[in-house]
C-alpha cells in the first residue's frame, strides 16, 4: 500500500531563519507558489507534507513528516506554521479556503497518529 494524497493546496512555503530572525522562502530565493500536499501511508499510519514548486522545475521545497503531538499554529487564516526538530515551517496560503482545507487535513493526520 503506497501513499495517497489527502489534500492539495497552493501556498508559498517559508522557513524561519532563526539567526537573522526572518522568514525565507523554502527552495530557491524567489518566493513563489508551490503545490502543497499531505500524503497518508495508511499501512504504516504515517503522514507527511510535500510541496513542489508550481514552476516548470517542480523543485521539492518541503518534505516533512507529521510528528505525533506536533503543534500546528494557525497564526492567521492565510499563514499557518509548525516546528520540526530542526526548523520552523510556515505556509502562506493562496486563499483562506486553502488554509482551512489544509488545516482540516493536518488536524485529521494529527488525530490519527
Ligand atoms: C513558541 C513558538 O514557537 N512560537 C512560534 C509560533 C508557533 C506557535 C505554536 C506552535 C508552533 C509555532 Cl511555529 C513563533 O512565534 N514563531 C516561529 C518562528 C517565528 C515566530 C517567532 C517570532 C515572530 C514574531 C512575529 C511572528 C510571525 O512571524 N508572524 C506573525 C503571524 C503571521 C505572520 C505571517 C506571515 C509571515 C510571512 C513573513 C512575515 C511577514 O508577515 O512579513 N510573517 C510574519 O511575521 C508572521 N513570529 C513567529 O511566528
Amino acid at each position: 500500500m503506497g501513499e495517497s494524497s489527502i489534500c492539495q493546496v497552493r501556498a508559498t512555503v517559508m522557513m524561519y531563519d532563526d539567526t537573522n530572525k526572518r522568514w525565507v522562502p523554502a527552495g530557491s530565493d524567489s518566493p513563489s507558489f508551490s503545490r502543497v500536499q499531505i500524503y497518508q501511508n495508511s499501512a504504516a499510519n504515517t503522514f507527511r507534507v510535500v510541496g513542489r514548486k508550481l514552476q516548470a522545475d517542480q523543485q521539492v521545497v518541503i518534505n516533512c513528516p507529521i510528528i505525533k503531538g506536533m503543534k500546528y499554529n494557525q497564526a492567521t487564516p492565510n499563514f499557518h506554521q509548525w516546528r520540526d526538530p530542526k526548523q520552523v515551517w510556515g505556509l502562506n496560503f493562496g486563499s483562506k479556503e486553502d488554509g482551512a482545507q489544509f488545516a482540516k487535513s493536518m488536524t485529521y493526520a494529527l488525530e490519527c497518529l
